[in-house]
């Protein structure tokens, strides 16, 4: 089998954007429930745009910053989700997890490879870097990490990479972390909120291009 390498394009608020990552073969679909996003999406919008998401496509996340059961209850009284993308603590992000009983992605900021976590009982770690401190939101800053920190890491859950990737530089980073997924959102917009289908092509052929050449990326099957 040919090396391969997961790919999730996060933050869709439109079909066009939508529709470029599920025909370009992205394995993950994000939305975000963030009300400080400019991706954020409603409920309704949600469902409007996953009602697309044909079977067998791409598993559709539901990114959560520190949310309330209620908010998230919500969302899936009105669409379905395959995954939680939650920026929360380890308590919190496991009380989650076993009350909506769906697979978690925990977000982890980090700056420097002490910060990379040992252990884990998440279906899942997003590495990205930590916000700057005049962001008001915890991702989506377009900031990247410094890629190579990942480099001889024991991560304790599959793991995917996360913070200011692009088409220009996913090769890179994808060469010097040996990430086994990466994740992008700003990276692939013309503006804050409106994905390019263009890049989002663009960003899928590349990283799947590096992973073929790089033996040290390896399939990524979270849950
Ligand atoms: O996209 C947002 O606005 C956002 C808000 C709050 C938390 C996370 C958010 N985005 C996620 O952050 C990472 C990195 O994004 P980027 O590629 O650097 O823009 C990704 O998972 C986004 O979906």
């Amino acid at each position: 089998m040919s090396p391969t390498i997961g790919v999730k394009i996060c933050g869709l608020t439109e079909p066009a954007g939508l529709d470029a990552a599920i025909a370009h073969g992205a394995d993950w679909v994000g939305f975000v429930f963030f009300p400080r996003s400019p991706r954020h999406v409603t409920p309704a919008q949600a469902a409007g745009l996953i009602a697309r998401v044909p079977t067998g496509g791409p598993r559709r996340i539901g990114l959560f910053v520190t949310p309330t059961d209620a908010a998230i209850e919500a969302v899936l009284d009105t669409t379905t989700l395959d995954g939680l993308q939650i920026y929360a603590g380890d308590e919190r992000a496991m009380a989650i997890r076993l009350r909506f009983g769906l697979p978690v992605w925990q977000a982890r900021g980090v700056a420097a490879a002490a910060d990379l976590p040992a252990a884990s009982r998440m279906d899942g770690l997003v590495i990205e870097s930590r916000p700057p401190a005049s962001a008001d939101r915890p991702g989506g800053n377009g900031r990247a990490i410094d890629w190579t920190i990942t480099r001889g890491w024991s991560a304790p859950a599959p793991w995917i990479l996360a913070g200011g990737l692009t088409p220009d530089n996913v090769a890179e980073a994808v060469a010097r972390s040996a990430a086994p997924a990466v994740d992008v959102s700003s990276g692939v917009e013309s503006a804050p909120g409106r994905k390019d289908p263009d890049l989002i092509a663009r960003f899928i052929r590349t990283a799947r291009q590096t992973a073929a050449q790089s033996p040290a990326a390896s399939p990524y099957q979270p849950g």
